[in-house]
């Protein structure tokens, strides 16, 4: 046991609200309306966690960059924002969680995938962006997960060693990002069940933040090797 800070990063899509489903099926529209339709398998396979730019190319086979990005990444947000807005809720136990981790003096960010529009509908819609000391989105990074830029970045931000931080993430890009960024990861089995997790690295799998308390936090941070 150390007093040195910790940090709880977590992504958003999939754990700060449980929207996975309602993302697939706004992928699947927008693909089949640009003629380029696409699976939900392959949606969880090769989109899901993911920063639009690596979404875009998968669908439309081909890179995808600058203001077509921008204009394509708004078209697909907007029909997920349209299916999504009057089931908006935090996930359950999440913002007694934030709470207890905030009562403890641990820093708290979120680093997403998403674009800064779907940021502002989430953490704004919820009223929840006063939990976080910061945010980092998709257009803060260079490299979308699973590469660690976007956790890494965000710890950097929050001035918290990686190695005393806990990502919380359901998407198997977004475990791997956390791992390579020398994190320790919490998954939550809301995309995938608690059997598809299983080898995922994640050092803890839980179905919601009911789950959780910050006496488990500071247990995984703390058996981390230094
Ligand atoms: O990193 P996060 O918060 O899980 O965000 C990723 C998601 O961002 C969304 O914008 C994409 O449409 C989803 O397909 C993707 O999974």
């Amino acid at each position: 046991m150390t007093d040195a800070p910790l940090a709880a990063l977590f992504d958003m899509d999939g754990v700060l609200v449980d929207n996975t489903d309602f993302h697939i099926n706004a992928w699947l529209q927008f693909a089949q309306a640009k003629g380029f339709p696409i699976t939900r398998d392959q949606y969880v396979a090769n989109i899901n966690g993911r920063v639009s730019a690596d979404a875009m190319a998968y669908v439309f086979q081909r890179p995808v960059e600058g203001g077509e990005l921008i204009t394509l990444t708004e078209e697909k947000e907007a029909i997920y924002r349209e299916l999504y807005r009057s089931h908006l809720q935090p996930a359950p136990g999440l913002i007694a969680f934030l709470e207890a981790l905030k009562a403890q003096n641990i820093k708290l960010a979120v680093g997403t995938s998403a674009p800064m529009s779907n940021v502002h509908f989430t953490l704004d819609g919820l009223q929840i962006r006063r939990y976080f000391d910061t945010v980092v989105d998709a257009s803060m990074v260079r490299h979308g997960k699973p590469d660690p830029e976007i956790y890494l970045k965000a710890a950097e931000r929050v001035g918290v060693d990686p190695a005393r931080c806990v990502v919380f993430e359901d998407a198997f890009a977004g475990i791997e990002a956390g791992l390579r960024g020398g994190m320790q990861v919490v998954a939550l089995a809301t995309t995938h069940t608690q059997a598809e997790l299983v080898n995922s690295g994640a050092a803890l799998i839980v179905n919601d933040f009911t789950e959780l308390s910050v006496a488990t936090i500071e247990a995984l941070v703390d058996k981390t090797p230094r």
